[in-house]
């Protein structure tokens, strides 16, 4: 059987014992979504951060929610305020909220409720390299991450950076969630790919929500 057809076709994929690839399912909701980041980009607009080495990051940042996701030279870190404009961030649009709870009572996680929503832009070339989401608080709470605009390659790597990585084609509205054992696997994004999507034109858009806090 074609895997990829497979795949398109169920509604869910499980990636590990606490990860769920939930296909298509913010494709629903995606004007309102859209709208509402674009909303909060107009407060918040994307920057290029620096990592605390000091390398210029290949994607573009924003964030909206209570707290904003955040890297200089002095750290990664949440911050109840835009460094750019020394304002709170943007409230988290309702949309999202309302996607970010659904998807992870879907994948087991009944009582998530986001605090954070990092927006992270990706132009043709730009990449995330494998890394572990660990500036938050308390691992027991899962990760939700939207994927909207063109395709990329997500890399699912295990609890070490030198193990193997299964390769995540994520479409326009997927949505994975990853969270119990699963909570500090390794991952990343491989170089996005030119291309052309009918709403978001030559970016890739990913919301990564969390509880930061
Ligand atoms: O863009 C993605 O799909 C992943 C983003 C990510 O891992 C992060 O921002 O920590
Ligand atoms: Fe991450």
């Amino acid at each position: 059987m074609d895997l990829s057809l497979w795949q398109s076709e169920s509604q869910s994929t499980r990636l590990g014992s606490g990860s769920v690839w939930l296909h298509g399912n913010a494709l629903a909701e995606e004007s309102v979504l859209l709208a509402g980041i674009a909303d909060a980009l107009a407060h918040a607009p994307l920057r290029q951060m620096v990592t605390p080495g000091g390398q210029p990051m290949s994607v573009l940042t924003s964030s909206c929610g209570a707290l904003g996701w955040i890297s200089d030279r002095r750290g990664y870190r949440y911050s109840e305020r835009d460094p750019h404009t020394n304002q709170p961030w943007p409230p988290m649009p309702a949309v999202l909220l309302q996607l970010a709870t659904q998807a992870a009572a879907q994948a087991g996680y009944a009582d998530f409720v986001p605090d954070a929503c990092l927006i992270n832009q990706y132009q043709p070339g730009a990449r995330m390299g494998l890394h572990q989401d660990r500036d938050e608080q308390d691992f027991n709470q899962p990760i939700v991450s939207v994927s909207l605009g063109l395709p990329a390659v997500f890399l699912w790597g295990g609890a070490r950076r030198s193990d193997k990585a299964m390769r995540v084609p994520l479409q326009h509205g997927d949505v994975l969630v990853w969270g119990g054992e699963d909570r500090l696997r390794y991952h990343g994004v491989l170089p996005v790919k030119p291309g052309s999507h009918p709403l978001l034109g030559n970016v890739r858009i990913n919301l990564t929500l969390r509880k930061a806090a």
